[in-house]
């Protein structure tokens, strides 16, 4: 089954260089909301099948296409319908590619080559409701500590104690142990021995945001409310926090260090979703769905070594695990560094 999604986050009018749904192409590029996430995968499914019925093409055995409309809230009308609907006709999938990872160019430090990760497991997430309420008050008789304070400086303890780095615990491991022959001397031994070399590795991962993802449940504190007015000191003081879990840990795990972090009663935490990493998916050499994938991959990027890699976004395929154990994660287009951002 091969899914992708046709919703798209909010495009609020500032800060565009083009209007943000013309879809104008610009120095190689198209512009436009949800280019990368995920009109280029809804676009390739439908041309590429397209095609295949101008050719007369007939596949050998069936399969499904699911769009989602609201991958971006979640799925729950969509890729959870389609789910709901596929298991009431009994249907067992060999395995379900989705968006996802892609060919990264440069991205990697170290390693010169494009080289293609397939995400074969996606990070957790969990999304919380930090409140502080405290007696309002006028500004001109402040009191020693205000709602806005006592929360700031909550949210500040998150942000000055990461949570500690899984380097080694989780399936990261292996993309560097199968990319190793990628780095040049001596990247190259060390990521082949990270049985040695994996203290150091980590301690480099963590310094670049897009890596540092990747060994770590990450912090990042989304949204913060509070106050109305420059001389009123206000009741509530709330913040949203969304923390993306490593493999190697539980929804669970981290709530649990978020709480001693915290470590303030006056802080009430409040969880608004969650749910725990996403199992991982076969990747050995019989697996059907991940070497055909892998032999498409060769075919179309000029042979890019593929390897496994853990998703940091989450995606509408993470719904599909009753279905299969063969989920893949995988955008078909080069990524460079500076496209993380765009
Ligand atoms: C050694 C260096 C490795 C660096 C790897 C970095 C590569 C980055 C390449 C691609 C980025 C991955 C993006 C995956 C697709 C993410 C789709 C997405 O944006 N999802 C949203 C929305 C979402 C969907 N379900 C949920 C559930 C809970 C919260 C949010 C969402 C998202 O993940 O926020």
């Amino acid at each position: 089954m091969i899914l992708a999604h046709l919703d798209v986050v909010p495009a609020p009018p500032e800060g565009w260089d083009v209007p943000p749904f013309s879809g104008e192409e610009r120095d190689g590029y198209i512009y436009g909301r949800g280019t990368l996430d995920d009109k280029s995968c809804v676009i390739g499914v439908l041309q590429a099948l397209e095609l295949m019925l101008k050719r007369g093409y007939k596949p050998k055995r069936s399969f499904y296409i699911g769009l989602g409309h609201d991958e971006e809230v979640s799925g729950h009308n969509g890729a959870m319908k389609i789910v709901e609907r596929l298991q009431s006709r009994g249907v067992k999938l060999l395995f379900v590619l989705d968006e996802g990872l892609a060919v990264l160019d440069g991205v990697i430090q170290g390693v010169k080559r494009p080289v293609a990760l397939i995400g074969t497991t996606e990070k957790g997430s969990i999304t919380l409701n930090l409140t502080v309420n405290q007696p309002p008050g006028h500004s001109s008789m402040p009191p020693e500590e205000t709602s806005i304070g006592i929360l700031s400086a909550a949210v500040s303890r998150l942000e000055r104690n990461p949570l500690p780095n899984m380097f080694g615990v989780g399936p990261e491991a292996s993309m560097f142990e199968q990319l190793a022959g990628e780095f040049a001397f001596p990247l190259n031994v060390m990521m082949a021995n990270l049985w040695l070399f994996s203290p150091i590795i980590s301690r480099v991962l963590e310094r670049t945001p897009s890596s540092n993802a990747i060994v770590r449940t990450t912090t990042a504190i989304t949204i913060f409310n509070a106050g109305v007015k420059s001389n009123v000191i206000p009741r509530m003081a709330r913040a949203t926090v969304n923390f993306r879990i490593h493999p190697g840990q539980t929804v669970t795990e981290v709530l649990d260090i978020v709480r001693n972090t915290i470590s303030d009663e006056r802080v009430e935490i409040s969880v608004l979703n969650s749910f725990d990493p996403l199992p991982i998916s076969p990747f050995d050499e019989s697996n059907f769905g991940y070497q055909t994938l892998q032999r498409t991959i060769h075919s179309v990027f000029s042979a890019a070594p593929v390897a496994p890699g853990v998703c940091i976004g989450n995606t509408d395929s993470r719904h599909f695990v009753n279905l299969t154990d063969s989920i893949y994660r995988f955008s078909p287009f080069k990524m460079k560094s500076e496209d993380l951002s765009r």
